[in-house]
C-alpha cells in the first residue's frame, strides 16, 4: 500500500468532463505506467487479501474489468463480468441505477455465481455508489456472499460509502475531494 502512494500522483483530473461540473479522475496514465500498474494490483490484493478465502471476483466493465481479473489471478479466484445491458449471451439477472452522469442497466450471467461463492466486487471508482449497489444486489440475489467491495478511488462528497454502509467491508486505495 506504501508502495502505491507514491504512484498515485499519476491519476488525472480532468475537469467538465463527460459534462460540466464533473471532475473526472483518469486513472489511464497510472496504469500506463509499468511500476503504477503493478504498485496498484498488488496494493489491492494486498487489501482483498484480508477478507477470509474468496472464490469470485466480480468485475464492472469497464474500467473494473483492468483491475479484477489480475487481482483474481493473485487470490487463486475466478472472475465474473458485470457488463452494461445487452451484452451477455446467457440469460441475467439485471439492475438499473442512476451515475454522476447518467444511468446505465449493468447484468451478470445468472449461472456465474452458485448460492454460497464468495465474492469480491471490485471497480475503478466509487461515486454515488449506485453501481456498486447494483452489482451487490445482482450478486446477492443469485445467492453470492459479498465478503467486501473494493475500488481504487473513492469521491467521498458522493456519499457512496454511506449509500453501501453495511458489515461488509469497503476499501479505496486512493480518496479525492
Ligand atoms: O459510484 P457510482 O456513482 O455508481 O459511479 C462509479 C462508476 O462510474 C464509472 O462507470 P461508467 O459507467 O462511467 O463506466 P465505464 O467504466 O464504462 O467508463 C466508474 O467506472 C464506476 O463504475
Ligand atoms: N468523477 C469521476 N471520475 C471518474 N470516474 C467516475 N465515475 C463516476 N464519477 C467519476
Amino acid at each position: 500500500m506504501s508502495d502505491f502512494a507514491a504512484h498515485a500522483e499519476r491519476i488525472r483530473a480532468v475537469p467538465d468532463w463527460p459534462e460540466p461540473g464533473v471532475t473526472f479522475r483518469d486513472i489511464t496514465p497510472l496504469l500506463a505506467d509499468a511500476a503504477g500498474l503493478a504498485a496498484t494490483i498488488d496494493a489491492l490484493t494486498e487489501v482483498a487479501s484480508g477478507w477470509g478465502p474468496i472464490d469470485t471476483v466480480v468485475g464492472i466493465e469497464a474500467r473494473g474489468f483492468v483491475l479484477a481479473p489480475p487481482v483474481a489471478l493473485r487470490l487463486g479466484a475466478g472472475f465474473v463480468p458485470v457488463r452494461k445491458a445487452g451484452k451477455l449471451p446467457a440469460p441475467t439477472e439485471s439492475r438499473t441505477y442512476d451515475l454522476e452522469y447518467g444511468s446505465a442497466t449493468v447484468e451478470v450471467h445468472r449461472d456465474a455465481i452458485a448460492p454460497g461463492d464468495r465474492v469480491l466486487i471490485m471497480d475503478d471508482v466509487l461515486a454515488t455508489g449506485g453501481t456498486i449497489a447494483a452489482a451487490r444486489d445482482l450478486v446477492t440475489s443469485l445467492g453470492g456472499v459479498v465478503v467486501g467491495e473494493l475500488v481504487l478511488l473513492e469521491l467521498p462528497a458522493l456519499g457512496g460509502r454511506e449509500r453501501l454502509a453495511s458489515d461488509t467491508p469497503l476499501a479505496a486505495l486512493v480518496t479525492y475531494g
